[in-house]
């Protein structure tokens, strides 16, 4: 089997007495969507983030490409290609959509010599980030500020970004929060086709979602992964049902 792109080894984090992670360990494939599904407060994000690198782990590892990134702050690990979209957005709102994607690109590309030319002509930064915007669906929007655009929009434009930078793995938590239906229809089929390009941790309570593109589902519970396996597999583990699933209407 090929290498795991990330590989995350007996990870712990407690906040006073509560272990919100208990020891995970998990690992993230070439040209997969592994789910991490879980009730509320089961240690979902806490864990993105210790991954991410915004929240430093009590011990455990965390290995990206071969290399363990544990000592690395959330700039380090993003310019090595761990792209990440969260709940809370990072755009500049009073950008344009476009100039957002070039803020990427160009933190990606280095800035070099770039203050001479005017930057919204510099087609060394506009074409890639038309490219992405295009991509998302999001280019009939190019010139509308951030701030401006709908909620399943500015979710469009923050894969943009994280896609600009050139990502080999994406975290992505909770992308379907909020959308509408037509929105998580097109989201999920848009995240169905970026498995390709890189593996996709996705974080995601919306189970239609998660059914139809995960290869593998982690169920984590009080900060423990209690199965891990296929659709399938997961949908008829017993614990499972008994802990998550089995309490849903
Ligand atoms: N900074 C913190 N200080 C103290 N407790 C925290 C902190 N961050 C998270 N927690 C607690 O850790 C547990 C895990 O929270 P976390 O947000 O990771 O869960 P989650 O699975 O992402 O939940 P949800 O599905 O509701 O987003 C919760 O009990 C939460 O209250």
């Amino acid at each position: 089997m090929a290498e795991p792109v990330l590989s995350i080894r007996d990870l712990r984090k407690s906040f006073g007495a509560l272990k919100a992670t208990d020891g995970v360990s998990l690992d993230l494939r070439p040209g997969e969507i592994h789910a991490l599904i879980g009730p509320n407060g089961a240690g979902k994000t806490t864990l993105i983030h210790q991954i991410a690198g915004g929240i430093t782990p009590d011990s455990g590892e965390v290995v990206f490409l071969g290399e363990d990134i544990g000592a690395l702050g959330v700039a380090a690990r993003a310019r090595r290609g761990l792209g990440r979209s969260f709940q809370i957005s990072s755009l500049a709102p009073e950008f344009s959509a476009l100039r957002n994607v070039m803020l990427a690109v160009q933190s990606r590309q280095g800035s070099s010599f770039r203050f001479f030319r005017p930057v919204m002509k510099d087609r060394s930064l506009t074409e890639p980030a038309m490219a992405m915007l295009e991509r998302t669906g999001l280019a009939a929007r190019a010139n509308v500020p951030a701030a401006e655009l709908s909620h399943g929009e500015r979710r469009q434009l923050e894969i943009a970004i994280a896609l600009a930078l050139g990502p080999r793995a994406f975290l992505l938590d909770e992308p379907m929060a909020g959308m509408g239906p037509e929105g998580s229809r097109a989201l999920t089929a848009f995240l169905d086709g970026l498995r390709h390009e890189a593996p996709i941790l996705l974080v995601e309570h919306d189970m239609d979602a998660v059914f139809a593109l995960a290869d593998r589902i982690s169920v984590l519970v009080y900060g423990r992964v209690i199965a891990t396996g296929t659709v399938d597999e997961v949908r008829g583990d017993a614990e499972v049902r008994r802990a998550y699933l089995g309490e849903r209407p």
